[in-house]
């Protein structure tokens, strides 16, 4: 289909699961109602943002309540559901930062866990170790839909200029980031990013995060946002709980591309380490 709405929700999460998983259902359900044939949850939708909690709150792809929920969600509204992010843990007890894709039907249809750990310490700002409780994922994520081709990673793994270009050069038209960015580098990097991923690769990019939660050890930037591949920002919300909708037209990738044809003017030969 060349045109479609997509609905992005910046859900507040909060330290009660349950509370979490009823408001993901009730975002799903608000999405839907606004015509949107895909949906998009938060970065670690069912959990507080916090390394620490990862463990408690993990849950495995078998008998997740939280993966019940959204494949009953795709299949209730007969949407794909891209559910954000969720502690998962695996058969082995290693515990990914893992987002689960579903399709109208309620069917799993892809799964990534994050690649790249956020590791990092800015002095007098964010100090975050995500590598002290997950393990990280080892596949890149691109999934061929109803809809059209969609490339899936989570929050870090945006500042892999690589990854979003494999995604691309693997079919993906959306590159679609559940993601948690902070007061720190929300601000300073979050937009660059996004509309530099989708600039670069000329697709539609779909960031979607969760509300500020001023009482949160972490603080979410907010700022969901859809960008096209002229790197246009469609609709953007502020930090506040809310259901976005933009509308994706391939119609307008194909007219980049056409007009802008730079991945045809790529010379990998001597990109070379
Ligand atoms: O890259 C950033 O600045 C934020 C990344 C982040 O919050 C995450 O990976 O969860």
């Amino acid at each position: 289909m060349s045109v479609f709405t997509v609905g992005i929700c910046q859900m507040g999460v909060v330290p009660d699961k349950l509370v979490n998983l009823d408001r993901a259902r009730q975002m799903i359900g608000e999405a839907t109602a606004r015509g949107s044939r895909l949906v998009v949850l938060p970065e670690m939708f069912n959990c507080p943002y916090q390394s620490d909690l990862f463990p408690e709150y993990a849950e495995s792809f078998q008998d997740g309540p939280t993966v019940a929920m959204l494949a009953e969600c795709a299949a209730k509204y007969q949407v794909i559901v891209v559910g954000g992010s969720i502690p998962e843990r695996d058969e082995a007890g290693n515990i990914y930062n893992t987002s689960f894709i579903f399709d109208e039907r309620g069917a799993l249809i892809g799964r990534h866990r994050k690649i790249h750990l956020f590791d990092i310490a800015i002095k007098g700002g964010t100090m975050f170790q995500e590598s002290r409780t997950l393990a990280a994922g080892s596949s890149m994520t691109v999934v061929r839909t109803s809809l059209g081709t969609m490339g899936v990673a989570i929050c870090y793994d945006v500042r892999f200029p690589e990854l979003a270009r494999a995604m691309t050069l693997a079919g993906a038209r959306i590159l679609i980031y559940p993601a948690a960015f902070g007061p720190v580098t929300g601000p300073a990097h979050w937009e660059l990013l996004m509309r530099s991923r989708a600039v670069d690769n000329q697709v539609y990019v779909v960031a979607a995060a969760p509300a500020l939660n001023a009482a949160a050890e972490y603080e979410a930037h907010g700022h969901s946002m859809l960008v096209d591949p002229w790197a246009r920002v469609l609709a953007v919300a502020s930090e506040v709980e809310t259901v976005i909708t933009g509308k994706i037209d391939f119609r307008t990738t194909d007219k980049v591309r056409e007009e802008l044809p730079l991945l045809k003017h790529r010379r990998p030969e001597i990109y070379r380490d």
